[in-house]
């Protein structure tokens, strides 16, 4: 019979298979490949973990019971059966045939769903369930294998996860940033280096990032803050060439470790957010997660993101509660030596601590009382899965980029307005098309307030950051650049929540392409990907315009056109029709 401490029967066999059943039932599993899974070798588990801590692993499967307990106990909240050994091996291998898949570009991205779990295991030790440290190996693989220069791990796990922060605390070469219940070292597993001002020793220092939840009971809100002003500037700083996301649910409603109130339809948009980086390489692996309803609504919610469907803004979204805003601002002060996109902290604190003020008193800690079976939230929204991704209106002649529908370029519009109710009612509301891509000549980014009407609200941040590019040093302000974009317009959106992006781009702004893609890539989280990009050419061209009137004539087919593919979160990429 198998013996269990009673911390650990909460990580059952089940989580696996309700969230593979969700994914079928779903239909999401039938857009995916599979990868098949093998076991890992002695020399991948070495990567991270010592021979004497394999050896000693490898004599489990033939302990007897008590050898098997006493083995146990030396570790904390983790067991041991005779089948672990293998399971563990699986769990890495699977995690490696992701990584393989992903950086040898045979998928675009994935989800690893394992068991036993990885991030708390260290060097020699097993904890907290986990016994390899899956994401860890799966980072040196990547390095070692790949040649994969920066690694960025997010660990949105509602827990510390140690393991991996000792393997790389040194390491400027993998960026690890965790946010975990703490509640000032108060939860599991209680270690004061799990504070923010863990920030990395020696040449890693700075690349170690410690969000502590410092109170149960987190919302949307709080999760999406943390990635605007903490983790987003600085992964866009890093600029990993992978991503491996430590991807527990237990951060989500409903989950007896977590406690939090985040719904599962956030992990969509904590997916989509990091799906810009590495060029959308993102390995995500199953840590925790233990309440197997908001498991499995978690994990459909990652995996549609991840297909490329856009995904509808939660509910409500305001500012960031009291204590969250504290700990971001510690996190940012601690961090401010390290990196260099770094809005005033006074000023973000100043701006949200405002709209704290409003939030105070709501903290549900009310919500302890219930228990987590008897929590209950609403299904997450049905989510669109356009045929077609992109349309683009060009003129005769040019050819329309692969995987994108052509649609009949509009007439000459009679002004901005009709243009985009034009192109609205003609393909984007029509939910057949996600994405219109119009070359048009216009300065402004336009983010039309729900989709009633079109409100032309000139996005003060836009304007700013291209008068940011278009200062002396042109786009090389890139970091300046991304840190509007990442800690004014996207919070501002989000908050927005727009029926439609207009993404317009004026000749010579000096938006440089690499900064637009990401703009372009970003803004598809809001207005459920819904964006009209509107492309100036470049070349001699002929502009008539008035406050009523803008069209354009081309003079030749000199076009630079933005060429997006058939997912919402490709890179867009440019080319250049001569
Ligand atoms: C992968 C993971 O991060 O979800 N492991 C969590 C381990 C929690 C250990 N403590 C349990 C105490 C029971 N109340
Ligand atoms: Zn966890």
């Amino acid at each position: 019979s198998r013996f269990c401490s009673p911390a650990c029967k909460i990580e059952v066999p089940e989580r696996l298979t309700v969230s593979h059943e969700a994914l079928v039932r779903t239909g999401l599993a039938a857009r995916c490949v599979s990868i098949a899974v093998r076991e890992a070798t002695d020399e991948e588990i070495l990567l991270v973990h010592s021979e004497e801590y394999l050896e000693a692993v490898k004599k489990t499967p033939y302990m007897t019971l008590e050898d098997l307990m006493a083995f146990t106990q030396q570790y904390g909240d983790v067991y041991f059966h005779p089948n672990i050994y293998h399971c563990a091996k699986l769990a890495v291998g699977a995690t490696l045939q992701l990584v393989d898949s992903v950086m040898t570009g045979r998928v675009r991205n994935g989800i690893a769903l394992v068991r036993p779990p990885g991030h708390h295991s260290q060097k020699s030790a097993a904890s907290g369930f986990c016994i390899f440290n899956n994401v860890a190996i799966g980072a040196r693989y990547a390095m070692q294998k790949y040649g994969a220069k920066r690694v960025l791990i997010v660990d949105w796990d509602v827990h510390h996860g140690q393991g991996v922060q000792y393997c790389f605390e040194d390491d400027p070469n993998v960026l690890y940033f965790s946010w975990h219940r703490y509640e000032h070292q108060n939860f599991w597993p209680n270690l004061r280096e799990s504070d923010y001002d863990s920030v990395g020793k020696e040449k890693g220092a700075g690349f170690n990032i410690n969000v502590p939840w410092n109170k149960v009971g987190m919302e949307n809100s709080d999760y999406l803050a943390v990635f605007f002003h903490v983790l987003l500037p600085v992964a866009y700083e890093f600029c990993p060439d992978l991503v491996l996301v430590s991807a527990g649910f237990d951060s989500a409603i409903g989950d007896p470790e977590g406690k939090m109130c985040a719904t599962p339809d956030i992990f969509a948009h904590l997916t989509h957010l990091l799906m810009n980086l590495a060029g959308g390489k993102l390995c995500a692996v199953l840590e925790g997660g233990y309440n197997l309803t908001s498991l499995a609504q978690s994990v459909c919610q990652t995996v549609q993101t991840l297909l490329g469907d856009p995904a509808p803004l939660p509910a409500d979204l305001g500012g960031p509660c009291e204590s969250v805003l504290k700990s971001i601002h510690c996190v940012r002060s601690a961090h401010k030596q390290y990196w260099s996109s770094d809005l005033p902290a006074s000023e973000l604190s100043a701006k949200s601590l405002k709209v704290a003020e409003q939030k105070t008193g709501n903290e549900p800690e009310a919500q302890e009382q219930r228990s987590p079976e008897e929590i209950v939230w609403p299904e997450p929204p049905k989510r669109l899965c356009p045929p077609v991704r992109t349309a683009v209106a060009l003129p005769e002649g040019v050819a329309c980029p692969d995987a994108c529908k052509r649609c009949s370029s509009a007439e000459a519009p009679s002004s901005l307005y009709s243009l985009s109710l034009h192109v609205l009612c003609e393909c984007v509301c029509a939910g057949s098309v996600c994405r219109i891509t119009v070359s048009l000549y216009i300065l402004v980014c336009v983010i039309v307030c729900r989709a009633v009407h079109v409100l032309i609200c000139v996005c003060v941040c836009v304007c700013v950051c291209v008068c940011v590019c278009l200062a002396p040093q042109g786009c090389s302000d890139v970091a300046g650049f991304m840190q509007a974009v990442l800690g004014l317009l996207l919070p501002l959106g989000y908050e927005y929540n727009p029926g439609l992006v207009l993404l317009v781009r004026m000749p010579g702004s000096g938006v440089c392409e690499s900064v637009w893609q990401q703009l372009a890539g970003l803004l598809q989280g809001l207005a459920q990907g819904h964006t009209l990009v509107l492309m100036q050419v470049r070349g001699p061209v002929w502009v008539k315009y008035s406050p009523v009137n803008w069209w354009m004539c081309i003079q030749d087919q000199n076009w630079q056109l933005c060429k997006c593919t058939n997912s919402c979160y490709q890179q867009a990429e440019y080319i250049r029709y001569s």
